[in-house]
């Protein structure tokens, strides 16, 4: 599991070890500068480096604007031109881990983040690289400009330099670390930081894959390191190195998609979930139901977590204890929707599965799966809303082929709205689609609501929140965890990274391929989850917290199931749900069906 810690929650755990002097920032530089000497050798090996000419070129036209001593100095580099074509150049200094030659620059701002990058810089220069460091800010850490400079790096101040003599330079050079600012940032991007970061976003985006290899240091400056929002200009990462711990904002859309590939330097945090409690000593963790936006942990599961909490049957099991899922979805206008989210639930693993619904659409389900029942019953999950429309409390009669009556009935029966003598009890259930308008109840953390950006929209604006899908999918943690809030239910707020929000810890997860945003796939999922949840109905309904971890492995499965159908190419919805039982059985054999 993953598990990313509040920008508060950081500086508790520094505090001691700083006091303690502990040397986090070499371990930190030393660990940033050792990823980026690989990263550099890696694309030498591979010829992907930049050429030496463009690296010269670049830091030729910045020696213009610099002293003898390196300092900034009067000559400007004319702005607007590109220089450095990035090439592979069979000629670069050869063999893996061979970085001499090659040009680093540093965005360096006025805190430790700035400081990191520094120290890390004069290790690259230490090893042959030609580093030059961007100053954004008046202030930068004194001790690593000292060692920067010290080693041999340069360094000049972006008020002298200028923001365009910058962009070039970094179309010279083989690597950009930005340092500008960590988990001491407040905000979007401030001027002239931000500036500068919006010209290199724009360059890199117009300069495409001759832009250099890009590391954020900590995060890529300018993310809400709490709650993954991008308030203003961030420059995309290759990859993101970061200390001690990740932050939420790896993690959590939008942010996480600038952060590239992340990876985790120990700093000598202590590390195992063992000592969670106490690294997180004396940091208050609000009660759910307060507005504090930094309540619950933001976590990702991981494929051992989703094992673990698989619903693998013993050979005492029959197919009522592994649990029954009814579905409720399609109508004789969207038929497909009932086929995709029955078959997501028989081939994850059911122990039954009941239709309900239309006679022209349960003969539909029956001939793509014989497996499910087309009759009502004692069932221990409820699916509702796939391919239904949604109610529109302004049409006399919907044509829905009844499909909006039955999905009533279920809502009542898993909101505790019926007696349990005819219901059977509470149990969990699955509301997706035309269902999430037929709410009408405050319901319980075991009802799982499935919608999309405009869906979650949709369904705050009837609460009487001023949101579109806009703003939802720019704040999918506040949005998710409004909905939690305002409806009771646990939240799975779809998208390119999930979020799943309960009464606890939120899940961020990042499994499918892109290909995965295709009609029909939702179905799937819906199906997925309902055999997650009929298989742990009891222990669902008695711990609150239970649906949203079972939601995140279900989004966990679906996505890998997606990866495995597409293989890098389209695929189709059907084929998602034909490609989980191999994913689930290399889950449960331990392996990573990445
Ligand atoms: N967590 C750890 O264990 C370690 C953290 N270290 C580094 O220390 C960093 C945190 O350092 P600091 O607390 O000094 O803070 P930062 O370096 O993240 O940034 C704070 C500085 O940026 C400015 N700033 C804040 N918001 C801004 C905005 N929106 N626009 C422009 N400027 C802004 C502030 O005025 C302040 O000067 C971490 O991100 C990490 O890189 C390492 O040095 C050591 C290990
Ligand atoms: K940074």
């Amino acid at each position: 599991m993953k598990d990313a810690w509040s920008s508060d929650e950081i500086r508790k755990a520094e505090e001691p070890l700083i006091a303690a002097g502990e040397p986090l920032m070499a371990r930190a530089a030393y660990g940033l500068a050792q990823v980026v000497l690989r990263e550099v050798a890696l694309r030498r090996a591979e010829g992907r480096a930049g050429t030496a000419d463009g690296a010269r070129q670049g830091r030729a036209r910045l020696r213009g604007s610099l002293g003898s001593d390196g300092l900034p100095g009067q000559a400007r580099v004319r702005p607007g031109r590109v220089v450095g074509r990035r090439t592979a150049d069979a000629g670069a200094p050869g063999g893996r881990g061979d970085v001499r030659g090659a040009h680093a620059v540093l965005l360096v701002g006025p805190g430790n983040n700035g400081g990191d990058t520094l120290f890390a810089g004069a290790h690259l220069v230490r090893r042959g690289m030609t580093v030059t460091a961007v100053l954004a800010s008046a202030r930068a850490h004194e001790a690593g400009l000292a060692a920067f400079r010290a080693a041999g790096g340069r360094a000049a101040s972006l008020a002298d330099v200028r923001v365009p003599a910058v962009v070039e330079l970094a179309l010279g050079a083989d690597v950009i670390l930005d340092g500008l600012v960590g988990v001491g940032a407040r905000g979007a991007l401030r001027p002239p930081a931000g500036g500068l970061v919006r010209a290199l976003a724009d360059a890199r985006d117009a300069a495409a894959d001759r832009w250099p290899y890009t590391v954020a240091v900590d995060i890529p400056s300018g993310i809400g390191v709490d709650d993954g929002a991008v308030p203003g200009p961030v420059l995309r990462a290759d990859r993101t190195v970061t200390f001690g711990a990740l932050k939420p904002g790896l993690l959590l859309p939008p942010a996480a998609q600038t952060a590239g590939e992340v990876e985790l330097v120990d700093v000598g945090f202590p590390a195992s979930p063992a000592s969670g409690a106490a690294r997180r000593n004396g940091v208050a963790r609000h009660a759910w139901g307060t507005t504090d936006p930094a309540a619950g942990r933001v976590l990702r599961l991981e494929p051992a977590d989703v094992a673990a909490l698989w619903p693998a049957p013993g050979a005492r099991d029959h197919k009522y204890t592994r649990g029954a899922v009814g579905v409720v979805a399609g109508t004789s206008t969207y038929p497909g929707a009932a086929v995709l989210a029955a078959s997501g639930a028989v081939l994850s693993g059911a122990g039954m599965v009941r239709y309900l619904g239309p006679e022209v659409v349960g003969t539909r389900v029956l001939l793509a799966r014989p497996e499910v029942v087309v009759a009502g019953g004692r069932v221990q999950s409820w699916v509702l809303g796939p391919g239904v429309p949604a109610l529109d409390p302004d049409d006399e009669g919907p044509d829905d082929d009844g499909q909006a009556r039955r999905i009533f009935g279920a809502l009542a029966a898993v909101t505790g709205v019926l007696s349990e003598d005819v219901t059977g009890g509470r149990m969990p259930a699955v509301v997706d689609a035309g269902a999430l308008t037929m709410l009408e109840h405050r319901l319980p953390p075991s009802v799982v609501l499935t919608p999309h950006a405009g869906e979650l929209a949709e369904l705050l604006r009837g609460l009487g929140h001023e949101v579109d899908r806009t703003a939802v999918e720019a704040r999918p943690l506040h949005w998710a965890r409004t909905a939690h809030q305002a409806t009771g239910g646990t939240i799975l707020l779809k998208g390119a990274v999930t979020v799943v929000a309960g009464p606890g810890d939120v899940y961020a997860q990042a499994d499918a391929p892109a290909w995965t945003a295709t009609a029909g796939a939702g179905d799937v999922l819906a199906g997925i989850l309902g055999t997650l949840l009929a298989g742990r109905s009891r222990a669902v309904v008695e711990d609150e917290t239970l649906a949203a971890r079972l939601a995140a492995a279900a989004v966990l499965v679906h996505g890998r199931a997606a990866a495995r159908a597409s293989a890098g190419g389209p695929v189709a919805a059907l084929e998602i749900a034909r490609a989980v039982p191999a994913v689930v059985a290399e889950l449960l054999a331990g392996a990573d069906p990445a």
